[in-house]
């Protein structure tokens, strides 16, 4: 294998271990994985278009990146110190508010996309 090639094989393989290190230690990360699993089921059971399946993956992708980059910012925070301090809190609760973000349009990209077929096979 060429240097370049397995320079990119070992990015991939880290960025991989950072996603199944999130879903093994992250209680919030495993509950958007069900969510996302969720969405998928119900997207195929409805037969939603192509338009809205992008949609549909652009809201999961957003909160699968934003939990990351929140699990991120975490783990450097108490890296850098444990100690209480209120630059540390700003810094956590930002990151949490970017996911809360996410889960507030993946939400509503949810009920626009899903909404009105499922009203319509259920009522
Ligand atoms: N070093 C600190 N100094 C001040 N406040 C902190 C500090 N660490 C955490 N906090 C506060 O506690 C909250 C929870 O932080 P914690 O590190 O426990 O995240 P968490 O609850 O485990 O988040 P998640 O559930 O997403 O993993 C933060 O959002 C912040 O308000």
């Amino acid at each position: 294998m060429s240097g370049w090639r397995a320079r990119e094989v070992r990015s991939f393989r880290n960025a991989w271990a950072g996603l199944t290190e999130a879903l093994r230690t992250e209680r919030h990360m495993r509950f958007h994985s069900v969510a996302a699993l969720v969405v998928v089921a119900l997207a195929l059971w409805l037969n939603v278009d192509r338009r809205d399946w992008l949609w549909l993956l652009l809201a999961i992708a957003a909160v699968w990146s934003a939990e990351l980059v929140n699990t991120a910012i975490e783990r450097t925070v108490d890296r850098i110190s444990t100690d209480v301090h209120p630059l540390a809190k700003t810094a956590k609760d930002s990151a949490a508010a970017a996911v809360l973000v996410m889960a507030i349009f993946a939400a509503a990209v949810g009920a626009i996309v899903l909404g009105p077929p499922l009203w319509r096979v259920l009522f």
